[in-house]
Formats: structure tokens, sequence, C-alpha cells
């Protein structure tokens, strides 16, 4: 007799985990590094004696000192935000990169500005072949998507002085499935999977940038008593952090909010020795402590806050352009938490399009939960009012942020592209991940926010069936696997969870199994 077979009513018998809370002088030459891609390398490439190997006491930091690059004049340097904005008294406000300053004189952001004319002095062309030539590579630093842009991130840094895990060069994934079936026929739909990465989201792009200008800041000659680097965290920041200042030897400090953040983001920075204070507040009182305490200790300050940070996440964008072989998208859709990153997009999209990489830019959708949405409404004000909130928590819950730190930056963006701001409400965004998971993705919550605000615009049919659309998905699924565990145990109150798919608990039993494969399979066996 065959055992009926019970859809699991829990997932718990497969989990024992306990449940969390939720140029040189400048001339029209190559560098030394650049292996332009043309039709003839291939042949010249087939005639070229074997490289040898670099002597095997060498490594490739090594190796590339040998080479160094060619004195340039590229560099780059703070300024009031948003450009051209008064610096107070002084109209000429601007400070190294090597000073440690993250407000202007009057109080304002800052921005990290780039010496255009000089860059300007090569053609687009020029800069894309250059990026182009070295993708893939292991050269120190180009092995990194982030550091294969160098002269557009930090120009004047020692390559010796960079901490790189070789991060960036992320999938573009074409996802066919879901923009055919569930789009209505989308045919251009991307995810741009910037969470498969070294610590499972995008902060490591930024985060190359920041730790390796600490350790120059730090290391002779400039020999700055910096004694640490800290964040404060909803989870990612932290994570990146702590894995950087690992690699580079330097102590990492984070202010994590208590059982608001994953158990998987939790882990890893205590897994890389930073000091993990775990703090009885939400995100936004972490980030105005870590603030004041940046201010008395010598802890230098790693949140987007810092717009060292956007130099490196901004290179997203440019790999994005360089993915689709330097063609624009039509939209970009992030989502959006204390606002750096979809500032970081527009200004990589932006960088390319004056330096004459490209000639347009795509247009920006910042898509919120709905539970921390202060954008959207600021948005939805017509930009007339900003309103801080204290945001509710949602499953998306690295944004879980009311007070961004950088929202003007986001103005700045959204205006400049034609840009949209859209919200997604918790069912909906752990719908639209759990609908993309089945056709092939193991997204974030965040993510999810982003797919939301997409299944919408093409509702309202703002996003066309044709319309070359990317949806950025910042983080890594796994890091949020206890939100597809409650989501697939229908353990969510008020929620349907349209897409959940238990496991089916069945006897180890011949005739068990094949009842269950012959009701699962109807109609196709
Ligand atoms: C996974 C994830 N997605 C999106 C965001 C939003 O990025 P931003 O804070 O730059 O808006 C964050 C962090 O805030 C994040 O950790
Ligand atoms: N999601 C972020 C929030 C802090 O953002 P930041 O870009 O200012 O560091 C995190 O993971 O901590």
């Amino acid at each position: 007799m065959a055992a009926a077979a019970t859809h699991a009513s829990s997932l718990s018998f497969l989990l024992s985990r306990p449940h969390s809370s939720s140029p040189h002088q400048l001339r029209l030459r190559r560098p030394a590094d650049h292996r332009v891609r043309c039709a003839t390398d291939a042949s010249a490439a087939a005639a070229a004696p074997a490289k040898h190997r670099r002597a095997a006491d060498e490594n490739i930091r090594e190796e590339a000192a040998r080479h160094p690059a060619p004195n340039n004049d590229f560099s780059a340097w703070y300024e009031p935000f948003p450009p051209g904005a008064p610096g107070g008294d002084n109209p000429d406000e601007r400070y190294s990169l090597d000073e440690i300053v993250y407000r202007s004189s009057s109080g304002g952001l800052l921005d990290v500005r780039h010496d255009m004319e000089a860059l300007a002095r090569f053609p687009g062309s020029y800069w894309r072949d250059l990026f182009d030539s070295r993708i893939g590579r292991t050269t120190w630093p180009y092995g990194s998507g982030v550091w294969s842009k160098k002269e557009f991130v930090l120009p004047e840094i020692d390559p010796e002085h960079i901490v790189s895990l070789f991060e960036g060069n992320s999938n573009l994934f074409w996802a066919e499935r879901l923009g055919r079936d569930h789009l209505g026929g989308m045919k251009d739909l991307w995810v741009k999977h910037c969470g498969i990465s070294h610590t499972g989201s995008f902060k490591d792009l930024g985060m190359t940038v920041l730790v390796s200008q600490v350790n120059r800041l730090r290391r002779a000659p400039l020999s700055r008593p910096i004694a640490g680097v800290g964040c404060a965290s909803t989870g990612d920041t932290s994570a990146a952090l702590s894995a950087y200042c690992a690699a580079a030897g330097i102590p990492a400090i984070v202010f994590l909010p208590a059982n608001r953040i994953s158990l998987e983001q939790l882990i890893q920075p205590i897994a890389n020795g930073a000091t993990v204070l775990s703090l009885d507040t939400d995100f936004d009182g972490c980030m105005r402590l870590i603030r004041e305490v940046t201010a008395e200790l010598p802890i230098y300050l790693a949140n987007s806050l810092n717009s060292l940070r956007l130099e490196g996440q901004k290179t997203a964008a440019i790999e994005i352009l360089q993915q689709f072989d330097w063609e624009v998208p039509d939209w970009i859709i992030v989502p959006g938490g204390n606002l750096g990153n979809i500032y970081a997009f527009y200004k990589g999209f932006e960088m390319c399009r004056v330096l004459g990489l490209v000639d347009r830019l795509p247009r920006l959708v910042c898509a919120q939960a709905a539970n921390a949405n202060p954008l959207y409404r600021y948005y939805k004000s017509g930009w007339t009012e900003f309103q801080p909130q204290v945001a509710e928590p949602t499953f998306a819950s690295a944004i879980q942020i009311g007070d961004p730190v950088s929202v003007d930056r986001a103005v700045v963006a959204l205006k400049a592209t034609n840009g949209i701001v859209a919200e997604a409400t918790e069912e909906e965004l752990m719908n639209a991940m759990s609908l993309a998971d089945r056709t092939g993705m193991f997204a974030c919550p965040h993510t999810g926010v982003a797919l939301a605000a997409l299944f919408k615009l093409r509702e309202q049919r703002v996003i066309g069936p044709n319309d070359r659309t990317v949806v950025v998905s910042t983080a890594h699924g796994l890091k949020f696997s206890q939100s597809k565990i409650d989501y697939h145990d229908r353990k969510i109150e008020d929620m349907a969870c349209k897409y959940a798919n238990p496991p089916v608990s069945v006897k180890a039993d011949f005739g068990a199994v094949m009842d269950v494969l012959k009701t699962r399979l109807k109609g196709k066996l």
C-alpha cells in the first residue's frame, strides 16, 4: 500500500538553524599595459614567441612594479556636491584625496572630481579599447573590474597600495525566460549580477577603492595615524569592509543594528576578524553613532557618505556599457537605500558620455521598499519636500533606511536621466524575487524590489517590450536564505506566498515515491 504523501507543512525538518530576525606627459600613446584587440593582433600573437612566466620568486604586484605605467597627469580631488556648488565662502573649495574629509565647509556632501580635460585629450575610442584590452587578465591590478578602469577611478594611486580581490567583471545575465514568459515578451531583459562577488554584494566595488586609499594613507611616505576603518551597516557594507581590511591587515570596526541583518551577513565580519558592535537601534541610529565616533577617534569612515566609495561603484555602469559593446541600454533599475549607488551609476554613465565612450544616458529607475520609501515620497511630492522617516522592517533588510545620506545625490542622478522612483510592497517584492528564482535565478529581496518595479513599469507600459532593460541585482540570494525559507514555508503573515514550493515529505518507499511523481507530472508522463 502506498503511503499518502504530504506536503511538508514546514521546511524545518530539513533545517536545523535558528531563525534570525528577521597620461602621463600627455601623448596619444597607449600605456605600456595596453593591448588593443584588433584583427591583426591574432596573427601577430600567433607569430610572437611564447610569453615567459614571471620569475618564480616574483608575485604579480612585484611584476607590475617592474612595468610602471607611463607618467600621466590625470588627477582627482574632492569638491563640494553638487558639481559647481559654492563651497561656503570659498568658491574654489577643493581637497586632496589624501585629506581625511567627508563634508564640505558648509556641511554639504563632497564629490570626487576628475580632471576631465586631461582625460578628454584621449578620444572615447581610446578609452573603450584600453578598458576592453584589460578584461579577464591577471595583470596587477587590471584583473579587477574596478581597477581595469583605474584612470577613471583613482588615477594617482600607486598599484603597490591597491587592495583588490579582483572584484567586478560580474555576470550580465540575459533573463530570457523571465522577460518572455512573465513580462509580456520582453526580448532584451538583463540582470547585472553585482552580488555574485567576493563578499556577495556590490559593496566590494566601492570598498576596494576606499581601503586602497586608506592603505596608501597609512603607509610611508604619508604615514597617517589611522587606527582602523569603521562603518554603520545593514550587513553588506560591513561584510565588504571587513574582508578588504582583513586582506590588507587593517582593523575594521562595524556598527550593526541588532537583529535586523541576516545571519549570513552577521557571520561575515565576525569571520574576517572585525570588531563587531551589535547596537540596539536601527541603521540610521548606527549611522549617527559612527559619524560621531569617527569625528572623535582616528577611525576612517567607510560609508558612502565618503564619496571615494562611489568611484568604485560607478564602474558597474561602465562595465554594463562594455558588456553591451558600448551600446547604451534604455533602462537601468537599481534598488535604493542609502542612495549612493543610484548616483554612482549615473556618474559612471555620465563620465562615459562626456568623454565620448557613448553618446547618451540610459533612464534610471530607483526602486524602494514601500516600508522604507523616503525617496519615493519625495519624488511623489514633485521633489518639493524631503521627509526622513523611521523605516519599517522589510524583507529587503539592507535597504531599511529612513534617512539616506545621499538623497541629494540621488535627486541629481534622477533629474539628469529623466528618471523614475518606484516602490514595492513586501508581497510584491517577495513574489517578484520568487518568480525570478523560478526562471533560474536566486535573487535577493532587494533585487526583488527592483524586479517588482519592472513589473509595474511594464504593466503601465512605461517600459516597452523591446526596451533594453537592465535590473541591477545588488546581493547574492544566499545571504538572505531565511526570507526564502519563510516564503516557501508559507510562514509569512498576511502573504499568500503565491510561488511557494515547499518540499514534499514522503516515505522512503517505491510506491509512495511513484504516487507523488505521477501526481506532480500528471499529463507529462
Ligand atoms: C543588497 C543591497 N541592495 C541595495 C542597497 C542600496 O544601495 P544604496 O544604499 O547605495 O542605495 C544596499 C545598501 O544600502 C544593499 O546592501
Ligand atoms: N546597505 C548598506 C547600507 C549602508 O550603505 P552605504 O553604502 O552608505 O555604506 C549596508 O550594507 O550597510
